[in-house]
C-alpha cells in the first residue's frame, strides 16, 4: 500500500447485496478506524467504470440473475482482475464466491463463466442450503472457528489451484464437507451474517494483507462473547 488511506471497493452494491454482506466494507472502515487508520469506501455500481486501483474489492450475495449480470459485466471491464494481478485483496460472498471462480451453472442450467479468480466451479445442488454454518479454520487463517450463515442452491468444487477456508462443522458449505476458497490474496466464503461483522479475526486477516502486516489488538469483549453464543447455538442445532 503506498496511500496512507485503505481504498475498499463495494463492488456492485446495487445488485450483490443480499443479507446486508456491504456491510463487510463497513466493517474493514470502522476496524482500520478504530486503530487510527484511514479508510474509504468507493461503491462501484453497476454500469460505473470498475477501477482498478484499489486495495480491496468486496462481492457480496445475490439471486441468480443478478450474479450472471454481475459476472458478465466483471468480465466486460476487468478492473478487478487487473488489480488483483497485482496483489490487491479480493473478498467474495456466496454469489461473489461463486462469480470470482472459473465458471458457475445457474438453476436454470445455464453455464456462465466467472472472473477466473479462484479455481473453483459451482453446479446446483439438489436443494437449498439455509441455516447456521460453523466452519473450523486452520492456522494460516487464524485459526478461529467462522459463524455465519448460508442460503445458496449452488454447490462449489474447490481445484488444486485453490484451497477451501476450512472444514464445516455446522451447515452445508461448498458441499463436500469444505468452506470457501481461498488462493493467494482472493479469499470466498458462502457466510452472510455480515460475515466480517460476526468474525473480527477474519476481517483483521483481510486489513493484514493490505496492510502488509497484522493490525494491532482490538479487544471487543461483547464481540467475544456474542461470537461464542452464535458458536454454542449453530453447535447444539447441528447435534439435533
Ligand atoms: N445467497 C447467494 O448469494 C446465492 C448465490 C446463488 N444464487 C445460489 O443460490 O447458489
Amino acid at each position: 500500500m503506498t496511500e496512507s488511506a485503505i481504498r475498499l471497493g463495494l463492488v456492485l452494491p446495487d445488485i450483490l447485496g443480499t443479507y446486508s454482506d456491504g456491510g463487510n466494507a463497513e466493517v474493514l472502515r470502522l476496524r482500520a478506524r478504530w486503530r487510527g487508520i484511514a479508510a474509504t469506501i468507493t461503491e462501484i455500481g453497476y454500469h460505473e467504470p470498475v477501477p482498478s486501483s484499489l486495495d480491496l474489492y468486496l462481492l457480496g450475495g445475490g439471486e441468480d440473475e443478478a450474479q450472471a449480470l454481475a459476472a458478465a459485466q466483471l468480465r466486460a471491464h476487468p478492473g478487478i482482475q487487473r488489480a488483483a494481478a497485482r496483489g490487491a485483496v479480493v473478498f467474495g460472498v456466496c454469489a461473489g464466491l461463486q462469480l470470482l471462480g472459473a465458471d458457475f451453472t445457474t438453476s436454470d442450467g445455464v453455464r456462465h463463466r466467472g472472473l477466473g479468480l479462484l479455481d473453483a466451479v459451482t453446479s446446483p445442488g439438489r436443494q437449498r442450503a439455509v441455516g447456521e454454518v460453523v466452519v473450523e479454520v486452520g492456522a494460516e487463517l487464524g485459526a478461529e472457528p467462522l459463524t455465519g450463515f448460508e442460503n445458496h442452491l449452488g454447490r462449489t468444487r474447490v481445484g488444486p489451484g485453490a484451497r477451501p477456508l476450512g472444514r464445516v462443522r455446522a451447515g452445508t458449505g461448498n458441499g463436500d464437507g469444505t468452506e470457501g476458497a481461498v488462493t493467494g490474496r482472493v479469499l470466498a466464503t458462502y457466510l452472510h451474517g455480515p460475515v466480517l461483522a460476526r468474525n473480527p479475526a477474519l476481517a483483521d486477516l483481510l486489513l493484514g494483507w493490505v496492510l502488509g502486516a497484522p493490525p494491532a489488538a482490538l479487544p471487543l469483549p461483547e464481540v467475544g462473547r456474542l461470537r461464542e453464543e452464535r458458536l454454542q447455538a449453530a453447535r447444539r442445532g447441528a447435534r439435533r
